[in-house]
């Protein structure tokens, strides 16, 4: 089974928290809930109503970007990126029972987050999404072969997910270039059957 994390959205069609319940209707077992420029007061209020359900799922939450809101509500961690709390920091508040993930786009992203103390690395993006804004240079499949090799030859191991425009069909080329799983949001809100594209993507490799 693909390690998938979902990055909830907003669309025309869904709620933030629509999509994370039909992620974890369709089997995954890691939601992010990412819910950029928004009052933090409504981050709380759909964090509180996700918790149980995550629980319920044996699902994983992490909070994007708010390490106060994710000590608070004591979900299971947060993802922090450059503009984000550094990672040490963030580490100092939360301790070592929360899950701390961070976004590199080059290998000097993947040392300073590996000596901060990150659990896991998101890399991307992998190619150009309209999910996120301000991205980083887009990686493709080379960009991970690369930075996977030189993790390796510096004996740095952290799960890696790949992000970015991905969509089913990418999957299996991005898991040969030895990264660890996949997060997404686009590719499985755009589908007909958001449950059932989630379910297709978790069996496909
Ligand atoms: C798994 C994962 N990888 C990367 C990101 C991007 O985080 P960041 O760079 O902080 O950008 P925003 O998501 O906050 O816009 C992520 N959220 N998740
Ligand atoms: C949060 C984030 N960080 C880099 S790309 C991205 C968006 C991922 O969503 P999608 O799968 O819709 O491109
Ligand atoms: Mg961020």
């Amino acid at each position: 089974m693909v390690s998938l994390q979902f990055i909830t959205h907003q669309t025309d069609v869904y709620s933030y928290f629509e999509s994370a319940c039909m992620a974890l209707e369709g089997g995954c077992k890691w939601i992010q809930l990412r819910m950029k420029d928004t009052p933090l007061q409504e981050v709380e209020a759909v964090a509180l109503q996700l918790k149980p359900l995550c629980k319920e799922h044996n699902a994983i939450l992490l909070l994007d970007d708010h390490v106060e809101l994710a000590k608070k509500l004591e979900v299971d961690g947060v993802h922090l990126g450059k503009k984000d709390m550094p990672i040490d920091q963030a580490r100092q508040i939360l301790g070592e029972a929360f899950i701390i993930g961070g976004t590199a786009n080059t290998f000097e992203d993947v040392l300073q987050h590996y000596h901060a103390g990150a659990d896991y690395l998101g890399i991307g993006p992998f190619r150009f999404t309209t999910t996120k804004k301000n991205l980083s240079p887009v990686l493709g499949l080379e960009g991970y072969s690369s930075i996977i090799s030189q993790m390796r030859e510096a004996n740095i191991e952290l799960p890696v997910v790949a992000i970015g425009g991905i969509t089913y069909e990418d999957i299996p080329d991005i898991l040969r270039t030895g990264v660890n799983g996949i997060a997404l949001s686009g590719s499985i809100l755009r589908a007909e059957n958001p449950v059932a594209e989630t379910k297709r993507i978790l069996d496909c490799y």
